[in-house]
């Protein structure tokens, strides 16, 4: 994906909306129905915006909504794409970019992960306070484009902690027991053995995903605030003596929506 790309998809955009969105919202697996919380909704479904993938998974409605979400101007993704769909880093990071193009500075990134941390149950939400990057793979790879960011990146404080408190402070408030913990990206899109849980957990991962991280190296290049939650849908695998399916991992959204999206909106109103 090149600048130019970029920028057409940004003009198609930013022709079908009143007001330029100052967050963005990547909603993972399952959690795309926060999108339709948002108020004077703009949808522009993927297929028809320059450049843009489609997403092809179940969970993932494949469109942007527009509008207003507790008094901030959003830019939604109502489903993602991901590595393992067989799109590259640039293509999986594309709308990391958009959002850049459009003036966005603040992005909260959700997915739906397995649990490592054997203190978590099925169902709770984990606060990303870091990830490792197990994806062999980075979207920065290739010519730096200066106007972009710089060629190499800091990370140290990939998720804000300003924003992190501003989340912890908002599940307070709500009684929401919010996980804190590390995220370990995949490609997928089979999930692990247990042998590579316990290698995960050895080597400090929380929980284990397989997005995410692409959309969180670029939004950081972009100089982005960036914020993560995990919706923690099934115990990764060899945990519990069960096998692990996409089916139980969209229940477990379905189930947990409403503290999800809570959580999401109160944070999104105090950032
Ligand atoms: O898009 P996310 O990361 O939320 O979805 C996770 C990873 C796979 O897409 C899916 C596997 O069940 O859940
Ligand atoms: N890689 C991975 N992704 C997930 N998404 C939801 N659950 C899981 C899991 O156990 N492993």
């Amino acid at each position: 994906m090149n600048f130019d790309q970029i920028q057409e998809a940004k003009n198609f955009i930013e022709d079908k909306i009143e007001k330029t969105p100052e967050a963005g919202l990547i909603l993972g697996s399952g959690l795309g129905s926060l999108a339709e919380e948002v108020d004077n909704v703009e949808y522009i479904p993927y297929k028809d915006i320059p450049h843009f993938p489609e997403s092809t998974v179940k969970g993932h409605k494949g469109r942007l909504a527009i509008g207003t979400l507790e008094g901030k101007q959003v830019m939604a993704m109502q489903g993602r794409f991901h590595y393992y769909e067989g799109y590259s880093m640039k293509e999986v990071t594309l709308p990391v970019r958009v959002m850049q193009a459009l003036g966005i500075d603040k992005v909260i990134v959700t997915n739906a992960a397995g649990g490592i941390d054997k203190n978590f149950s099925v169902g709770g939400l984990m606060l990303i306070q870091d990830h490792i990057n197990f994806f062999g793979d980075n979207p920065l790879i290739g010519k730096n484009e200066d106007r972009f960011g710089t060629r190499f990146p800091d990370m140290t404080y990939a998720y804000n902690p300003e924003l992190r408190e501003v989340a912890k402070k908002a599940a307070d408030q709500l009684s929401i027991n919010l996980y804190e913990g590390v995220y370990m990206g995949v490609p997928g899109p089979s999930y692990e053995t247990p042998a590579e849980i316990n290698m995960a957990r050895t080597l400090g991962a929380s929980s284990v995903g397989m997005s995410t991280i692409p959309e969180v190296i670029v939004a950081n290049h972009a100089g982005m605030k960036v914020l993560g939650i995990s919706c923690i849908t099934n115990m990764a695998a060899g945990i519990l003596d069960k096998r692990l399916t996409h089916e139980e991992v969209q229940e477990v959204t379905t189930r947990v929506k409403e503290e999800f999206q809570q959580l999401v909106k109160t944070t999104l109103k105090q950032m």
